[in-house]
């Protein structure tokens, strides 16, 4: 429990060094319409960078780009997971942003889920502050108040294809090669209540079932038919596709989606007031056998 605690104010204060308030308790309410301080010129794109995350915004539409680019597969290990939040975090406090898109400046992949090497042969309260930096990507990217499109640009498996499920809307690049799937029980591993959750409220529950069950990872036709992505495009039209997508949901007045989203999402907050335990280190190395 001690190791939890020092966890918590770890990556507390990882994210405080980043100049981003942390935590925040309850979801913003912003404004329907991207805002430009009056007086000021329209910038119209401002980005800003990590050695892990790269992210757009154009502040005329109100919608940024986050793009994955960490080599070789954009795993979540610690750094990756603080960044995200960090560059979540930013987007969110800032007016002139409505909308986010997510995807990958890696070929092939989206994210290969959690970073293997960060489960191996560490302290407990590195594990602690491990998991707790997932808890916290998954509490702030499925509780954002922005609109969220995933745009899936490769491969997804396990802790990716959780981060594609948090997002409001899932569009995947046709590609006999690429899948996606909580392939956690292949691995000999569990997948978290809150992964389980999240994955039965896109597919239902016998879908589910059977996936988590077999631990599939689904190819891009299986994962469109089961409802786990929205929508398949060609690799060239991702882009376009996730930019209409988007325009459709900002079309909406802002405070009426954000609230009906928090209604039917609302069960985040369960895990955000009481994060459950870290797995524990003998877990850890029983699985990995390390
Ligand atoms: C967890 C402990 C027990 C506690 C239990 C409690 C609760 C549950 C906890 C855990 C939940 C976990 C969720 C997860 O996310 S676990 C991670 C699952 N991920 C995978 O299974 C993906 C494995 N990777 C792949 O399938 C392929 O790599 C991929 C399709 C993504 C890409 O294929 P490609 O052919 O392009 O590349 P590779 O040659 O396979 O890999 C290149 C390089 O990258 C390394 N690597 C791959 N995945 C990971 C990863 N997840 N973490 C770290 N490193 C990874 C791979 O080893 C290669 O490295 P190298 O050989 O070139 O050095």
């Amino acid at each position: 429990m001690a190791a939890v605690a020092a966890a918590a104010g770890t990556f507390a204060r990882r994210m405080a060094r980043s100049g981003v308030l942390f935590p925040r308790s309850s979801p913003q309410v912003w404004p329907q319409a991207a805002r430009q301080p009056p007086g000021l010129l329209p910038a119209q794109r401002r980005a800003f960078s990590n050695n892990k995350i790269l992210v757009e915004l154009d502040t005329s539409s109100g919608v940024a780009t986050m793009k994955f680019k960490s080599p070789p597969v954009n795993s979540l290990s610690l750094d990756f997971l603080t960044e995200f939040c960090i560059s979540l975090e930013k987007l969110e406090n800032d007016r002139a942003c409505r909308g986010l898109i997510i995807t990958s400046a890696i070929p092939r992949v989206f994210s290969s889920g959690l970073d293997i090497t960060e489960m191996c042969g560490k302290s407990t309260e590195h594990y602690a502050e491990f998991w707790r930096a997932v808890q916290e990507m998954w509490i702030r990217l499925y509780g954002s108040n922005l609109v969220t499109v995933a745009a899936i640009n490769g491969s997804s498996p396990a802790g990716g294809c959780l981060i594609a499920l948090s997002c409001d809307y899932r569009i995947m690049v046709e590609n006999p090669k690429y899948v996606i799937g909580l392939n956690e029980a292949q691995l000999g591993i569990v997948a978290p209540f809150w992964f389980k959750d999240t994955f039965v409220n896109a597919v239902g529950h016998r879908a589910a079932e059977r996936s988590l069950q077999l631990g599939l990872l689904h190819s891009v036709p299986e994962a469109h038919r089961m409802g786990l992505v929205d929508e398949v495009v060609p690799e060239e039209k991702l882009q376009e596709k996730a930019v209409a997508v988007m325009a459709q949901w900002l079309a909406l007045p802002d405070h009426a989606r954000q609230l009906t989203k928090s209604m039917m999402r609302k069960t985040f907050r369960t895990l955000s007031s009481s994060h459950p335990k870290t797995p524990s280190r003998s877990h850890f190395q029983r699985t990995w056998r390390c």
